[in-house]
Formats: structure tokens, C-alpha cells, sequence
């Protein structure tokens, strides 16, 4: 069972006079403990999507379950206890600027409860921790970097022990090492806690880094939606293929004869082995590497080949990939 489900979700907005359709006929699932990314150009409705969750939105038409509980029905007092078990983070951070990172931590347990005790002091010191930022917990917001305000915000949104993080472009103000380091924050808080982390971005970079499964939108409908290799490696919609394109090799402008050039994909073990030695041995073939490229999908490696192969065993060798489990497109 999913832990949230999209069930023929749409979503009009009203503005002076004129609808604007945000998210038309959306049905997804979103199992526990995964960290699933949504991904669209702007204005393709992912932060519609994010937000229907914690019913920041609520949808014109279809149903929105948490756990199971459609949260549309809920009343005031039980809309805010499930509330209380999503976390949220945002592009902007949203941190009080009055505060301390410290009290920023606290403030969200003094919402969710009458008295605080000194458990509770502790827990908030301990998130800081947690998050890395033990030695800036009396620094207001003013005197933290990005990253820095991002891994306050991450801990205020961990202060009730969420079951589900929602990540609204968390990265997309930051510098790449401060991307990174947030990146490496949720896969830590994903594995170690079992937390669900949903993540709005239009970076497939982002997807791949940390991500098990991704919907793709766009212009408010769901284009595709599966795990991150099906989505990056098999795509079945243009918008799929053209957010996952600039992670492929580039075929190099030179030319080849007709049916010669391969882009063979490796997943997994097959990466760091020799597969395309083995499978041309022995074989009437001769080949040349002409670009190549490997990297990691959450942490599973994978890796791209171009090459060139002719000769008379050609089809053989291309069988041999196959029944190693290397993806073989033709190019040309
Ligand atoms: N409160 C609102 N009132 C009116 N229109 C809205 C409102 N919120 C969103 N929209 C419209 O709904 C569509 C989807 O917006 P949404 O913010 O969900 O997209 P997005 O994919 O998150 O975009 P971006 O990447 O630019 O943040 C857009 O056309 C947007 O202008």
C-alpha cells in the first residue's frame, strides 16, 4: 500500500477572473521509506503536487490519502496532528530571522505541544547536531550560509519526528557544494530514520543522485512516472527524454558508416567489469571507443559507452552485451 496516493487529482486556480489549470488527472503512489522526486519544467504544477499532501492546496477535483486517510476529510484538530508528522522545506528556507537556529528548532515542538521539557531541549540540540550544526546553534539566519540555513531548516522540520520529508526545490538557491551537502542530508536521513523524503525539482541531476522513483510533469499531467532508471534510461515521454538528456554522453559529430554506432548503457557490478572485451573475444570485430562516462543512480553505479563496431560477428557481440545486461541503442 502507498503511504501517499494521488487518486485523479486536478487543480483550477481562480485568479482575476481567469482558471488556470494546474494539475489536471494526476494518480500516483508514493511507497514508505522512498525518496521519490517530482520533476517538471516551471509551471508544470510540482509544487501543486507537493503541497496537496500536507493540504497547503486542496484539490478541485479527486483525492489526496496519507496513511491511507483521505486528508481532504479531516477536520481542524486532526488536519494539524497529521500536520505535525510532515516535515516541509522550502527554496526560500523560511526561517524566522528574529530567531536563533536554536529557537527556530524549538519553536516548531512549542506549535505541536503545551510545555516543553528538557528532553525536549535536549532533541533540538541533538537534531543540530544531527543536521551539523552544533557550533552555529545561537547564530541567527543572518549569519548562516545557505547550506547552512537549509540544514536549520531540515532540523526544525525533523523536530516532531516526521514519517514524511517535503522538499520543495531544496537545492535550487544554493552553490553546488552546499547542494551536495543538503543532497547527502536527506539520502542520510532516508536510509538511517526510514523517512519518506518527497522532492520537487527540475534538476534530473538531483533525481539521480538521491531519488528511487520520479513523476515527471508536465503542464499539469503526468507524463511518466517510475524509477529513476526506467524514467532516465527508458523513457517513454518527450518530457522524460528531454530532462534526462544532458546526463547522456554526447555521440561525437564524426562520421561512421551506417548502423555502426552504439550507446551501450551498463547498470550495477557490469560497470567496473569488462564486458566489452568479453564479449568481443574471439569474435570478427574491431571497435573504437568514442566517448564514455560513468556515474551513480542513488548508489548504484552506471555507465555509458559510444562506440564503433564493424565486422562480420557484429550482431553476435551485441548479443553477447545484451545477456550481460548492457543496454545497446544504435546511434547512426
Ligand atoms: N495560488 C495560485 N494562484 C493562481 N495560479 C497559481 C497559484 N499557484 C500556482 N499557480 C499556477 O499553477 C501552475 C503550476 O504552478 P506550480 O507552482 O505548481 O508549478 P511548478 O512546476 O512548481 O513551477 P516552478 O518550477 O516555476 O516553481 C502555474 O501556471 C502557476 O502560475
Amino acid at each position: 500500500m502507498s503511504l501517499i496516493r494521488f487518486n485523479d487529482v486536478s487543480k483550477r486556480f481562480a485568479l482575476k477572473g481567469r482558471t488556470q489549470d494546474a494539475l489536471s488527472g494526476v494518480s500516483l503512489g508514493i511507497a514508505r521509506g522512498e525518496v521519490f522526486g517530482i520533476i517538471g519544467p516551471s509551471g508544470s504544477g510540482k509544487s501543486t503536487l507537493v503541497r496537496l499532501i500536507n493540504r497547503l492546496e486542496t484539490p478541485t477535483r479527486g483525492t489526496v490519502e496519507v496513511n491511507g486517510v483521505d486528508i481532504g476529510k479531516l477536520k481542524a484538530a486532526q488536519l494539524s496532528a497529521v500536520r505535525h508528522k510532515l516535515g516541509m522545506i522550502f527554496q526560500a528556507f523560511g526561517l524566522l530571522s528574529s530567531k536563533t537556529a536554536r529557537q527556530n528548532v524549538l519553536f516548531a515542538l512549542k506549535l505541536a505541544q503545551k510545555s516543553l521539557t528538557d528532553a525536549d531541549h535536549q532533541r533540538v540540540d541533538d537534531l543540530l547536531a544531527r543536521v551539523g550544526l552544533s557550533d552555529h546553534a545561537d547564530k541567527y539566519p543572518s549569519q548562516l550560509s545557505g547550506g547552512q540555513k537549509q540544514r536549520v531548516a531540515i532540523a526544525r522540520a525533523l523536530a516532531n519526528a516526521p514519517d514524511i520529508l517535503l522538499c520543495d526545490e531544496p537545492t535550487s538557491a544554493l552553490d553546488p557544494e552546499a547542494t551536495q551537502g543538503v543532497l547527502d542530508l536527506l539520502a542520510e536521513l532516508n536510509r538511517d530514520l526510514g523517512l519518506t523524503v518527497v522532492i520537487v525539482t527540475h534538476e534530473m541531476d538531483v533525481v539521480r543522485q538521491i531519488c528511487d522513483c520520479v513523476a515527471v510533469l508536465e503542464e499539469g499531467r503526468l507524463a511518466e512516472v517510475g524509477t529513476v532508471a526506467q524514467v532516465l534510461f527508458d523513457p517513454v515521454s518527450d518530457a522524460a527524454r528531454a530532462l534526462g538528456k544532458h546526463l547522456l554522453p554526447h555521440a561525437p559529430a564524426i562520421s561512421g558508416a551506417a548502423d555502426t554506432r552504439l550507446r551501450l548503457t551498463y547498470f550495477g557490478e557490469v560497470v567496473t567489469g569488462d564486458a566489452l572485451s568479453a564479449a568481443t573475444q574471439g569474435a570478427d570485430v574491431r571497435f573504437s571507443i568514442l566517448a564514455g562516462q560513468v556515474s551513480e543512480l542513488k548508489s548504484v553505479p552506471y555507465g555509458h559507452l559510444i562506440v564503433d563496431i564493424t565486422g562480420a560477428d557484429r550482431a553476435l557481440v551485441i548479443e553477447r552485451l545484451q545477456t550481460r545486461g548492457v543496454r545497446v541503442e544504435a546511434l547512426i
